[in-house]
């Protein structure tokens, strides 16, 4: 993550686009300010991808940078975007620093970068942007190459996204779609649901389940119900604050820094319902502290809290224990893996959609049961599958059948088997994380700045590939397999003992594997 330093700087400057528009100033008048007159901003932009590729070389930069977009410049700060959260946690944790230096000294952002996760519709061929609403407020040019990036707009369905949104009190966009009517009910997320209508239903002042903590791993619908919930509450004329973890980070250091956290706390006390997604990603000791003193606060004073993470409470290590303890504290509930059947009901309902907006296109029950049972994985793939058979009955003008939708889907499909990892994409990637070069990797040499990173190579190589103990010890510069167990030996070892070796392991793998 950034320093907090870092943040701050970015969090002040992201803070006052939000301040405007809380006073009614559309965030969009105050970015357009800022960035009036820096209409050679792309050029700006294309430097610095040109110092990043001299410096970290072709294979670096294509496999980090090429993605990174920047979104706008808003007072000072250079907002970028990646894809991925893999992405962003990668850049964070290797590359920030460079990313900065190299922001700073050719655009007109003197306060710094932030970095954020671009988040697509759930009709992603279709590709609307759902930004906090700094975000909103890119510069023209920027805009459009976001957009065009994103944008092969075959199955567009409905409203701009303008028409589509609502914000809460604190700026923060929410996304009409993601409503209950729209949420699927299944056996793995029946509580779940129940709990949320029950807790957006109640009227103000009271508290079902305090807090409500969420859990599921990715896509299953964790962020649809904290939306759903979010906006029935308001429509019920409740006071709402919807934060994820990025946007409370901003608000706390924002406010810290500039001597407005009372008014900030203040403001959330106002309020009737917290909600709080991807409470993971909260960070920094002080910033944890405000949390868990804002969830203290909140409860005791008879506000209702919702939070999701991606895992049990207890198990978010990098949150503080007691935060940890009080979120676990009230009412836990696991969304569940979609089963089939659900799996087909949300698709049929994605489906009905499309249809409504597009009506000739049909999709019969064996393909949508077809679908269902091969796009296993979770909401967000279903999505993607739906708006795949749309472009491709649109492109072909034919029904869709069968076969037309094995083609359609073929990619999703295949995105999701394992990738297979070759041990050269092993060294190269060990190589380059830990400073050495492939070549030191095979050598004889051995330095402690060789022989560890060599190690891990080894360590991946036997976890990731099917090559034996003395095939991966030939790949290694000719060494003998007792070299390579010894190596992996230790290395499964040490990860055992040293978390952060663990974490670093982990996401080599994670990349490997993507
Ligand atoms: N039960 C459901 N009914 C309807 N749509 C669903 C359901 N579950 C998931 N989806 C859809 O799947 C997509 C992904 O869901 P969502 O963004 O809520 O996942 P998430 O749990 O927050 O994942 P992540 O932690 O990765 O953000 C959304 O378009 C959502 O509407």
């Amino acid at each position: 993550m950034f320093e907090r330093r870092e943040l701050g700087e970015a969090v002040e400057a992201a803070s006052m686009v939000v301040t405007m528009a809380a006073a009614g100033i559309p965030a969009g008048e105050a970015a357009d300010h800022a960035v009036s007159g820096k209409s050679s901003l792309v050029d700006a932009w294309e430097r610095v991808r040109r110092r990043l590729r001299a410096e970290l070389g072709e294979d670096v930069f294509s496999s980090w940078f090429a993605r990174v977009e920047l979104a706008g410049i808003i007072d000072g700060v250079a907002y970028l975007t990646v894809p991925t959260r893999f992405l962003k946690s990668w850049l964070e944790a290797h590359y920030a620093e460079r990313l900065r230096v190299n922001c700073i000294a050719e655009l007109p952002a003197p306060n710094g970068i932030m970095l954020s996760v671009r988040q697509v519709s759930r009709d992603s061929s279709q590709a609307v942007v759902i930004e906090p609403a700094a975000f909103r407020a890119r510069p023209a040019a920027a805009a459009t190459n976001a957009a065009t990036a994103q944008a092969p707009s075959t199955a567009g369905s409905g409203a701009p996204p303008c028409e589509r949104d609502l914000v809460d009190a604190c700026g923060t966009v929410l996304d009409r779609r993601l409503n209950f009517q729209n949420f699927i009910v299944g056996k793995s997320n029946q509580l779940a649901f129940a709990a949320a209508e029950r807790i957006a239903a109640a009227p103000a002042g009271s508290t079902p389940y305090n807090p409500l903590y969420l859990h599921a791993g990715v896509g299953l619908g964790k962020t649809h119900l904290l939306q759903a919930i979010a906006q029935e509450a308001r429509r019920q004329g409740k006071r709402v604050a919807y934060f994820t973890a990025d946007r409370f980070m901003y608000g706390f250091v924002a406010a810290l820094k500039s001597q407005t956290a009372l008014a900030f706390k203040e403001k959330l006390r106002g309020i009737d319902l917290l909600v709080v997604d991807d409470v993971q990603f909260i960070q920094g000791k002080s910033i944890q502290q405000e949390f868990g003193h804002t969830i203290n606060a909140l409860i005791d004073a008879g506000k209702q809290i919702v939070v999701a993470g991606d895992r049990l409470a207890n198990d978010l290590e990098a949150l503080d224990e007691r935060i940890r303890s009080r979120l676990g504290g009230g009412l836990v509930v696991e969304v569940g893996e979609l089963d089939e059947a659900l799996r087909a009901k949300i698709l049929g309902s994605r489906l009905e959609t499309l249809h409504a907006a597009h009506p000739n296109f049909h999709v019969n029950p064996d393909v949508v049961t077809y679908v269902a049972r091969v796009v296993a994985t979770n909401g967000r793939d279903l999505d993607g599958a739906a708006n795949r058979l749309l472009a491709h009955a649109t492109l072909s003008g034919q029904p869709v059948t069968l076969e037309t939708a094995e083609a359609a889907i073929r990619d999703l499909v295949r995105t999701r088997e394992p990738r297979r990892v070759k041990i050269e994409d092993i060294q190269k990637l060990v190589a380059t994380r830990y400073n050495v070069s492939r070549a030191d990797i095979l050598s004889e040499r051995r330095t402690a700045a060789v022989v560890k990173p060599r190690q891990i190579a080894m360590y991946l190589s036997k976890a990731l590939t099917p090559r034996s103990l003395p095939e991966i010890g030939r790949r290694f510069g000719g060494r003998d397999h007792t070299t390579v167990l010894h190596a992996v030996r230790k290395i499964e070892k040490a990860i055992t003992e040293d978390r952060s070796l663990h974490d670093e392991v982990d996401l080599l793998k994670r990349m490997l594997q993507e």
